[in-house]
């Protein structure tokens, strides 16, 4: 398969040509519009029991900046909302634009924030590998916290101090007692929809849950992740890793539920 990326000929509008389902009936990010979202008073809270976890390393993978957990156990676990089982934390992992307050993918009322925190759960109870879960209609779980520019994150410094270790792609770190409870912002209300993965392989695995909301992040901030590449350490060139966020996607009449506020 050829290489797919985020520039003009490899990006988000070719990739349908290697992989159809961009084309299909539950892509996503979508624009949310509150107005038109179901309150649905039967959504239960979203549970995070992340009291034991542990990250293990982050690794850049020419697309974004990925933190990885020991998913072995149901030590980091998600459950309620929408979700008729736990799903266990893999990864998280961020979406970015250049500058100002692009590079969000999901968008509300087509506002759009500087970043978007993917925190990736698969269906363990369902599903018997992570591989398995990522091709399901109900196997992974991505709860989306927005991230506004404003005053810095405190919690974010442990991750942005870290990229210097994975600024080339295909470089891991050891990273480890990272936990992101500390990335949530106060509330948990959500919206949530049936949705897919917004990169290749663009599977419509998803549950999305996406937090109203969103937790700041200084431009100072922003620019240490600007600072990591795409490129890897022996290649000739230096292109720096941003506008790695594929745009909304048609909603194809899926209902989008807000849970109580
Ligand atoms: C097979 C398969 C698969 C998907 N892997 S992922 O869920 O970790 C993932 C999820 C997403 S996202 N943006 O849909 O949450 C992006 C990138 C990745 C990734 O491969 O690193
Ligand atoms: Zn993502």
């Amino acid at each position: 398969r050829d290489p797919w990326g985020y520039g003009n000929e490899d990006g988000p509008d070719a990739w349908h040509k290697d992989y159809p389902i961009a084309q299909g009936n539950r892509q996503s990010p979508i624009d949310i519009i509150p107005e038109e979202a179901v309150h649905d008073a039967s959504l239960s809270p979203i549970f995070l029991s992340y009291d034991y976890c542990n990250s293990i390393n982050i690794y850049n993978n020419g697309h974004s900046v990925i933190v990885e957990f020991d998913d072995t156990d149901d030590r980091t676990v998600i459950r309620g909302g929408p979700l008729d089982n736990a799903y266990r934390l893999k990864q998280f992992h961020f979406h970015w634009g250049g500058k100002g307050n692009h590079g969000s993918e999901h968008t509300v009322r087509g506002k759009t924030y500087a970043s978007e925190l993917h925190l990736v759960h698969w269906n363990a109870a369902k599903y018997k590998t992570f591989g398995e879960a990522a091709a399901g209609p109900d196997g992974l779980a991505v709860i989306a916290i927005f991230l506004e520019k404003g005053d810095e994150h405190r919690g974010l410094h442990k991750i942005t101090d870290a990229f210097y270790m994975v600024k080339f792609k295909g470089s891991v770190a050891d990273f480890k007692g990272f936990n992101p409870k500390i990335l949530l912002p106060n509330s948990l209300v959500y919206w949530t929809y049936p949705g897919s993965l917004t990169t290749p392989p663009l599977h419509e695995s998803v549950t999305w849950i996406v937090l109203k909301e969103p937790i700041t992040v200084s431009e100072k901030q922003m620019g240490r992740f600007r600072m990591l590449l795409i490129s890897g350490e022996e290649e000739d060139d230096r292109t720096r890793m941003e506008n790695n966020f594929r745009p909304p996607q048609p909603l194809k009449g899926r209902k989008v539920r807000a849970s109580s506020n």
